[in-house]
């Protein structure tokens, strides 16, 4: 990476106050609940005329487990102003968070307009699933403020960021951006290369690619993939990462017995890796074992839910404060 043209960030990670959400959907609405709940004052901009309502909503429907994680002193919803154009939600941003649609296209343009419109030196860092920020950065004028920060949804609730520049970001805009994101209370990692898919979203692409074979071949529901998962590994994965949980699958051994012992199996022809065609029939099938799943709950219901179980889930693995009961409450 190169060092171009940016100049050092108009201030510290630690004194930004104003943050600009440009594109506030499902990420860019989960940005702003998290933003607004750690205090700071959000500006948001997104061109759908009924984007302010369903932003207010989202934001709405987030609080209460906001409030659970605990607010900054002074957080309020009310700290939200949506404005009218794209220039309005910067003029005055000391970060500006871009989460518009994954398409490489409007990404390109859409950062090229924030560029121009930011002040100086302010970074600008895109949520994208997986561009590369070299294949995005390619219009603006100032390129080396432009990072991906990719969240993982929704944003206010799951601590991970993933920080990485493209070839022509300015190595202190990553230090940056990595350093805000901690200040602002996410789990950081910052790449020190562009890996395709970044590090979360290529593993979990390889799980996803493998359920939607098992589905297509008529090997697994969509239930039962789900169950594999929340029933089976998915309740190490919340606090014992792949690795070291495989570790102790090799006993006393640890990974060295875990790889002598099911190294083998690796050359088994379990996966299929390349991405199945995703016809109508496997689309229909995914679509309709999810609403059989759902059973009737709504996708507030969903989203309700998901949220308290991933608070229980932070809580019970130490990442959160221990919840009060209710003797404590009356001492
Ligand atoms: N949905 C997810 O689970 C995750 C998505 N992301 C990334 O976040 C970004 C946003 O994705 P979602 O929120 O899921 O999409 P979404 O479809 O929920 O929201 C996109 C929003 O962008 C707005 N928009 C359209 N054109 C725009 C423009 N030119 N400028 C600004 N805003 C514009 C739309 O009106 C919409 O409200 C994408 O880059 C996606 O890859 C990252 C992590 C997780
Ligand atoms: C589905 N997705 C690729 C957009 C998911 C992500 O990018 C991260 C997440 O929230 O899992």
């Amino acid at each position: 990476m190169n060092d171009i043209t940016t100049p050092p960030a108009p201030c510290a990670p630690e004194d930004v106050r104003r943050i600009a959400c440009v594109g506030a959907g499902v990420i860019g609405g989960g940005w702003v609940a998290h933003y607004l709940a750690r205090g700071y004052d959000v500006t948001a901009w997104d061109p759908a005329p009924d984007a302010e309502h369903k932003l207010r909503r989202l934001v709405d429907a987030a609080w209460p487990a906001l409030t659970q994680l605990g607010l900054a002193e002074g957080a309020s919803p009310d700290r939200l102003t949506v404005t009218a154009t794209l220039q309005e939600a910067v003029a005055d941003a000391q970060f500006v968070q871009e989460s518009a649609p994954e398409k490489l296209e409007l990404k390109r343009d859409l950062l090229a307009q924030l560029d121009a419109a930011a002040p100086a030196g302010v970074v600008i860092a895109s949520s994208t699933s997986g561009y590369p920020m070299t294949d995005m950065q390619t219009e603006a004028t100032d390129p080396g403020r432009l990072v991906v920060g990719h969240p993982f949804n929704p944003p206010y609730l799951i601590p991970l960021v993933e920080v990485v520049g493209g070839d022509r970001t300015a190595p202190h805009a990553v230090t940056w951006t990595s350093r805000f994101y901690e200040v602002a209370g996410k789990s950081v990692i910052t790449m020190a290369s562009e890996v395709p898919g970044f590090i979360a979203n290529r593993l979990q692409e390889a799980l996803w690619r493998e359920a939607l074979h098992m589905v297509a071949n008529g090997e697994a529901t969509v239930k039962e993939i789900d169950d594999s998962i929340t029933e089976g590994p998915g309740l190490r994965w919340a606090f014992m990462g792949p690795m070291l949980t495989f570790a102790l699958a090799g006993g006393e051994g640890g990974m060295a017995h875990m790889l002598d012992h099911f190294g083998p199996s690796l050359k088994s022809p379990w996966t299929r890796l390349e991405a199945p065609e995703l016809d109508k029939e496997l689309y229909d099938a995914v679509v309709a074992g999810c609403d059989d799943a759902a059973d009737g709950r709504t996708i507030a219901d969903l989203v309700a839910e998901r949220d308290q179980g991933v608070i229980d889930v932070l809580r019970a693995t130490g990442r959160l404060p221990q919840q009060r009961t209710a003797q404590e409450d009356t001492k």
